[in-house]
């Protein structure tokens, strides 16, 4: 579904990418791995279009991104989350989700002032939507509740719901556990594998290993701008170059010389 193939990216003398290689499969969690400064928020930021590859090729179902807009990106069916919460907090949690669904309103500009039939037509079936994308998250019951009202880890199911408003094919997310306690981290892993049931392949990047180990199939490991490994957590979780990157690392993850965590 998504292919990056050779992709390199420089800041001036700066190598932050190095032909790196990687194929997602429609109807995966794939996982972006590697220590600090690795160059996964440069691999995301390419994917969307926030960056263009120095050198490359980026294509998402056969089509090539390189060079388009982050909104045509979206449009094409890639959305994503952000590591900093982005909800509208003065806003209830329905129209939070309206406003991720806004590219896809189809009414003229005269019906919004009119409340023609079309557009009241169009504003009853998003929120019909958003109504159901909020329950795919356990959130249904506080749809017309301020976003502020939300704990930490609700904000960032709201941010799913409104990802997915955009009908999108493949959901990146970028650390999307970070800041959050365990018990967060436990209902958000449910949520992306009840997301990920609902037939759509999920990409993320993540620090937190057992998040990614208990939910991916297939995960990769950058370091220093490099693929170094991929393959099934076993696999990666084993292997002495993932081990050696990682080691001696207390921001991202636990390892032992056994391998990283379980
Ligand atoms: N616009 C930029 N200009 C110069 N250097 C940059 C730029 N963006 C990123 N870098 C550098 O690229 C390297 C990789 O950064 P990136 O944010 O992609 O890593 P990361 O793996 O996402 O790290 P983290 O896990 O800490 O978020 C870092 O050394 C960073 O300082």
């Amino acid at each position: 579904m998504l292919e990056l193939s050779h992709v390199s990216r420089h800041f001036g003398g700066l190598v932050v990418l190095e032909d790196v290689n990687l194929a997602v499969p429609a109807n995966t969690i794939f996982g972006l791995i590697g220590p600090n400064g690795a160059g996964k928020t440069t691999v995301v930021n390419i994917i969307t279009g926030l960056l263009a590859p120095s050198s490359g090729q980026v294509l998402f179902e056969g089509v090539s991104l390189v060079g388009k807009q982050p909104h045509t990106i979206t449009q094409g069916g890639i959305a994503r989350t952000f590591q900093n919460i982005r909800v509208f907090k003065e806003m209830s949690l329905l129209d939070n989700v309206i406003v991720g669904m806004h590219a896809h309103l189809h009414y003229g500009p005269l019906g919004i002032f009119t409340r023609s039939k079309s557009f009241a037509a169009a504003e009853r079936a998003a929120r019909e939507k958003a109504y159901e994308l909020l329950s795919w998250v356990r959130l249904a019951h506080k749809c017309d509740e301020l976003a502020e009202s939300l704990s930490y880890g609700e904000q960032r199911r709201l941010e799913l719901a409104r990802a997915l408003a955009t009908n999108p094919k493949l959901l990146l997310l970028d650390e999307p556990v970070a800041g959050m306690n365990s018990s967060e981290k436990e209902e958000l892993m449910h949520e992306v594998r009840n997301i990920h049931a609902r037939g759509f392949t999920i990409f993320m990047i993540e620090h937190d290993m057992r998040f990614v180990m208990g939910l991916c199939k297939e995960i990769a490991v950058l370091n220093f701008g490099r693929i170094i490994c991929q393959g099934e957590p076993d696999h990666v979780r084993n292997d002495p170059q993932v081990i050696e990157a990682y080691l001696g690392r207390e921001d991202d993850a636990s390892t032992t010389s056994q391998g990283v965590a379980q």
